[in-house]
């Protein structure tokens, strides 16, 4: 009897096929093993054949032999169940998805150690352009030649020549030394009554081994990230592992930092920006079970823990767990799942829980742990609203009169104030008041936002920049340019203007680029270094400054412009985290709240600080829309660089719509993004009732239709942008 094995191999284009399993070779489902494809050779994982009931058959005697097996632990049964789930859920290749299962190649590679390079500290003896550029940006900088070369954004001949001339020694390193285990022991706070209660009830379902989904709602500055940490202490002592999810990288850094103070050493930190070497690393490690606790992005869920205990998935509520390219799912309701396939609890901490959360508790699907009032004696701030039609700020600034004597005040007392806009840049767009000229992305149906720090204007959408132009490209006219409306650059310029001995920081993803920009900006705000800080949403959640006493929000209004379904619930979340950054020392913090509809449901909840009156009404509006989570939504978004063809595609789509009782199909229309990077984009929107199969629907409709192959379909399930 020949052996054959079903493989699901890394390309999205194909299903799995079928391999022989040449003789002396054994594998078994999950085994992740290089298989020929044409002629190149492709990372697969052998399946169960049940799994894809429909692959052709092919003779044995046309099979070609699997090339060998990978020297990594196989990818777990729990794991394949959930590749599978998401792939049916979320409408997408089963190869998308085991990519982020092995989302480290070299991981799959034997070697166990990589020859990276540093700076010597010599000089070359002929210094060109790009050896200086080179050796400036990477400075004490460690690396492949690759990734040398991509930091210094020069050829990687450019580095190889550096390193003949030893400006660049080699330094083996080895890619596998085993992580510090963390100590439950370690450092145990003491806790009030209502977190031990709360720890108590999480602890005891991470021990009992079984599925157990929370909601962890404590208001900001309860001790959430305090209380699940005795939960994450269970499962170390348990000797499980421990996945805990961040919805962005910015709040790694302090995240780190607590958890070495109470566990003695930091986790396993999963993120994009990783070295391939400690990617690497980081990946054996959990696949073989020693990498206890990870801290990561979304990305970090797929990965191949053999050995799950707990999921917390921190600020829970956030849209950024949602992803938005590739596989569109949604990382906080997969991480339920996985909890849920593999039996283990999984706690998502919110102050602001989305309202889809708070339902399933209400359906009794999820228990419900609440935090009421914040550690050690520290008061919810108050909260007042600024009416701009009534109190405006000067012509051409943006700080009202009342919250510019509040920031007097506070900087009289030598404390802290925090400005939340969430708008990168100077200004959202920028004219010239000579033709009426408007700077528009080449890429993208959207206008270039001006970045005066760097001197360039950027599309927020694809990245494309140019520098600031002196002169108009339209009528030549010189320094006709204006910037309309504010961005964050725009207020700390206003800032500087009214108290220039104000020290001030600018808190974006453009300023907070990298973990270690992060921590530094951390340090100086704690250090008191810093008296009033400009930022974007970045800065609404996670930090912990105890002398911050003052928030203003400059523009509430701007969160409810464009009106998707979630605008109102995004805006009261992320006004209640801003303003819970104010007083959470022993000092109260006061919050102003800058808006021209003081009268709106959110502003008022959020003064009178009534979240179950808002919660009520918000989710009484998605009842009577038959809204998620009542209803279901999903989006198809056709794009091409043709701009004929997408249409094309996209009428071929709404004509095929299915029939189908509880589902209707709204559009194609152009999307509101209808260029994007180059592409042109329209969007369908089915909108069911909880009732309709709606994957099953899609996946039929779709399935009988062809279009040329320069045109990409994504099916977005539960989508959260409408754009
Ligand atoms: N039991 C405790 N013992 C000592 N310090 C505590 C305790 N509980 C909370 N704290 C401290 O109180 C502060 C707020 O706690 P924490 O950051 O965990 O709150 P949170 O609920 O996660 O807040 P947010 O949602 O606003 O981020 C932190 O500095 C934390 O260290
Ligand atoms: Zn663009």
């Amino acid at each position: 009897m020949s052996s054959r094995a079903r493989v699901l191999i890394l390309n999205a284009a194909l299903g799995p096929l079928d391999y022989r399993v040449p003789h002396g070779m054994t594998v078994q489902p999950g085994s992740i093993v290089v298989a020929p494809l044409g002629p190149r050779q492709l990372v697969g994982v052998v399946w169960e054949e049940e799994s894809f009931p429909d692959v052709e058959t092919v003779g044995d005697n046309r099979l070609r032999n699997l090339v060998e097996v990978v020297d990594a632990p196989p990818l777990p049964e729990p794991l394949r169940r959930l590749i599978e789930w998401t792939a049916d859920y979320y409408l997408a290749p089963p190869a998308a998805v085991l990519r982020m299962a092995l989302s480290s190649m070299a991981a799959l590679e034997g070697a166990r150690t990589v020859i990276e390079y540093r700076a010597t500290g010599a000089a070359p003896d002929r210094m060109t352009e790009q050896r200086a550029q080179a050796l400036e940006r990477i400075g004490e900088r460690q690396g492949l030649i690759r990734e040398l070369a991509m930091i210094g954004g020069v050829s990687d001949a450019v580095i190889r020549g550096l390193i003949k001339q030893d400006i660049f020694e080699a330094v083996e390193v080895s890619v596998d030394t085993p992580f510090p285990m963390p100590d439950p022991g370690h450092a145990q706070p003491i806790l009030s009554e209502a977190q031990t209660s709360a720890a108590t009830t999480m602890a005891d379902a991470v021990r009992a081994h079984d599925f157990a989904p929370f909601l962890l709602d404590g208001v900001t500055g309860s001790g959430k990230t305090e209380v699940y940490f005795e939960a994450i202490a269970a499962a170390i002592r348990a000797d499980r592992q421990v996945l805990v999810l961040l919805p962005e990288i910015a709040l790694t850094e302090p995240f780190l930092e607590r958890f070495e103070k109470r566990f003695g050493t930091v986790p396993v930190n999963w993120h994009s920006g990783l070295r391939q070497s400690e990617r690497r690393r980081a990946w054996r490690a959990i696949a073989t079970g020693q990498a206890q606790v990870v801290v990561g992005a979304r990305s970090a869920l797929f990965l191949p823990y053999p050995n799950l205990g707990l999921i917390v998935v921190d600020e829970a509520h956030e849209a950024s767990f949602k992803q938005e390219d590739g596989v569109h799912y949604h990382a906080r309701d997969v991480a339920v799942m996985r909890g849920l396939i593999e039996k283990f609890p999984v706690v998502l901490a919110s102050a602001t829980p989305a309202i889809e959360t708070r339902h399933q508790v209400e359906l009794g699907r999820y228990a419900e742990i609440k935090l009421p009032s914040r550690y050690g004696g520290a008061e919810m701030p108050t909260i007042e609203g600024i009416n701009l039609l009534t109190d405006p700020p000067e012509r051409g600034r943006w700080i009202a009169p009342p919250l510019v004597k509040a920031i007097d005040e506070v900087m009289a007392k030598g404390e802290q104030s925090l400005l939340f806009l969430n708008r990168r840049g100077y200004a959202p767009l920028t004219l010239c008041r000579h033709c009426g000229y408007r700077f528009q992305c080449p890429n993208c149906t959207a206008w270039m936002v001006e970045h005066r720090l760097t001197h360039r204007l950027a599309c927020h959408h694809c990245g494309h920049v140019v520098p600031a132009p002196r002169r108009c490209p339209e009528c030549k006219e010189e320094d006709s340019l204006v910037a309309c409306g504010p961005g964050v650059e725009r207020i700390a310029d206003e800032v500087k203007a009214l108290w220039p001995q104000a020290r001030t920081a600018i808190a974006t993803s453009d300023t907070l680029s990298s973990p270690a920009r992060a921590a530094d900006f951390v340090k100086s705000v704690e250090a008191g270094d810093i008296d009033i800080i400009v930022g974007t949403q970045l800065v609404t959640k996670g930090y912990h400054f105890p002398n911050l006493t003052l928030v203003g929000v400059i523009d509430a209004d701007l969160g409810l412009e464009g009106g998707d379904l979630r605008a109102a619930e995004r805006t009261f979340q992320q006004i209640v985290q801003v303003a819970g950054r104010a007083g959470r020392g022993e000092k109260p913090g006061k919050v102003f709240i800058q808006t021209r509809m003081p009268t709106s449901e959110v502003i008022e909840s959020l003064i009178e600080g009534d979240t179950e009156r808002f919660y009520a009404v918000e989710t009484e509006n998605r009842r009577r829309a038959n809204a998620p989570p009542f209803g279901r939504f999903a989006a198809i978004i056709i794009s091409s660089e043709n701009a004929d063809e997408a249409a094309q595609t996209a009428r071929l789509i709404g004509k095929s719509a299915p029939v189908i009782e509880g589902m209707r199909v709204y559009g194609p229309a152009p999307a509101p993004l209808s260029v994007l990077r180059g592409r042109h984009r329209h969007r369908l929107l089915i909108h069911a009732t909880r009732a309709v199969d709606i994957q099953a629907a899609i996946r039929e409709w779709l399935g009988n239709l062809a279009w040329k192959s320069g045109t990409r379909v994504a099916v977005d399930v539960d989508p959260y942008s409408f754009m």
